[in-house]
């Protein structure tokens, strides 16, 4: 991958791609395969660099891991993870790191979890403070709340968690922690988080309760319940989708279809929040795959318009709000972000480092605290930006620069393979001129 990229305005995007698999789903196969009984099977796995560091780790802590074809993955787990030999390397992903801790955290072993700059950089006691309590210990290498960090495991007490902001890393850590603790644990959220974790413990085996709480609900798991290694089909990502679906609504003429993407309502807030623009969205051929809603999407040329995204579907598309703003550029009116303060915390400052890649190619924007908000009518690009190692603000901006008058680059593009391998080669292959 070059040291840089760049998007040159292109003038009509057509054709059909498949996105890459689910991020979220492709981590949860890997670690729940690696502490269950038996052979795990999963087809169509993201094959990123943060799926594949927990690959390693779930290796590294017993579990016999196999690539058996493109994308087609063999597990076999040992019922349960040993102290490994090296430290766990999470690279770039929080979600590795924090599930991993939480199914770790169950098992009498001690490991050291660490990662990479931007990874060292996120906070790790919403996830380490609720395992503490259930009994795991954490030991800070170089300052509190940031990797790396030793955890030692062992016997574990259940305990009834109430989250202040809906995020399903912390619930899925409790989770896995609470599948090897004694008692009953319960996680309760303020708005739903992608369910990913607590579908596929039922597809290993294990009973997981829901009750409906206002806008959110309370998970709850029995501890001491084993998992039998099973199949897993994990679909297309929607978050990957989201990138040549935004290039085929902003560039003239085009007419884009992205294929097998999971449509999980817990997921598609984008896709809603486009709708509510204005956009050409159709989804067709709808149906389940590996436990889940899929469909084909299409996404047409459109004139867009400004809207104010409702705060409480921001869980269903923390990870979206960069390519939304990208396609906001392009509306008509002004786009309301707010309640997102959680961006703060991913790869990057997302609300920071969007505020000054749009501005620098030309868009009007303002920031606040907890959210940001854009002024659309046409960009003019020209600009190269900065991406803090974060793979999701390269793509959106590479998607802005493929409708902006003038080329937008992008620095540290390599990050892109952490979700998207294959990114510059599929959205060129649809018509469009990244370099
Ligand atoms: O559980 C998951 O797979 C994820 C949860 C989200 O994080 P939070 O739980 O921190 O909101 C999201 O941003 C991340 O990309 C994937
Ligand atoms: C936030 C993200 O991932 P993670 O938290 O796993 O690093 C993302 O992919 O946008």
């Amino acid at each position: 991958m070059p040291s840089q990229l760049t998007a040159h305005r292109s003038s009509v995007l057509t054709g059909k791609v498949r996105a890459p698999g689910d991020k979220s789903m492709s981590h949860r196969s890997m670690i729940l395969g690696g502490m269950a009984s038996g052979v795990t099977e999963v087809e169509g796995l993201l094959e990123g660099d943060d799926v594949l560091a927990t690959a390693r780790a779930v290796e590294a802590f017993g579990a016999k891991v196999e690539r058996t074809g493109d994308g087609k993955w063999r597990i076999e787990g040992a019922g349960g993870f040993t102290t490994p030999v090296s430290v766990i390397d999470c690279g770039n992903a929080g979600t590795g790191v924090r599930l991993l801790m939480g199914a770790a955290a169950g098992y009498p072993l001690t490991a050291t979890f660490d990662g990479d700059g931007s990874l060292r950089k996120r906070p790790m006691k919403r996830v380490t403070g609720p395992l503490a309590d259930m009994g795991a210990a954490f030991d800070w290498q170089a300052a509190e709340d940031r990797l790396p960090v030793a955890l030692t495991g062992g016997t574990l007490k259940a305990i009834d968690y109430v989250q202040t902001v809906a995020s399903a890393q912390v619930k899925s850590a409790i989770l896995l922690a609470g599948l090897n603790a004694e008692g009953v644990t319960s996680v309760v959220e303020p708005e739903k988080s992608r369910d990913h974790t607590e579908r596929m413990l039922r597809a290993f085996g294990a009973e997981v309760g829901v009750e409906e709480m206002g806008e959110g609900w309370k998970v709850t798991l029995k501890g001491g319940q084993p998992l039998t290694g099973t199949f897993v089909a994990v679909p297309g990502d929607p978050s990957s989708a989201a990138f040549p679906l935004a290039a085929g609504l902003i560039v003239p003429g085009s007419e884009v279809t992205v294929e097998g993407v999971m449509l999980n309502s817990l997921r598609t807030g984008l896709f809603d929040t486009w709708i509510e623009m204005g956009a050409d969205l159709t989804i067709t051929n709808r149906r389940e795959a590996g436990g889940e809603d899929v469909g084909d999407i299409t996404a047409r040329h459109s004139t867009l318009k400004g809207v104010v995204v409702p705060e409480a579907r921001a869980a269903s598309m923390i990870d979206e709000y960069p390519i939304l703003a990208a396609t906001a550029a392009f509306a008509d009116g002004v786009t309301v972000m707010r309640g997102v303060g959680e961006m703060r915390v991913k790869e990057s400052d997302r609300i920071s480092l969007m505020v000054e890649g749009l501005r620098a190619c030309g868009v009007q924007v303002e920031e606040e605290p907890e959210g940001f908000i854009v002024t659309g009518g046409g960009v003019r690009g020209g600009a190269t930006v900065h991406t803090a190692h974060d793979h999701r603000i390269a793509m959106s901006h590479l998607i802005l620069g493929l409708a902006a008058e003038q080329p937008v680059s992008v620095d540290e593009p390599g990050m892109i393979a952490t979700s998207f391998p294959g990114f510059v080669e599929m959205m060129n292959g649809l018509g469009g001129r990244i370099d």
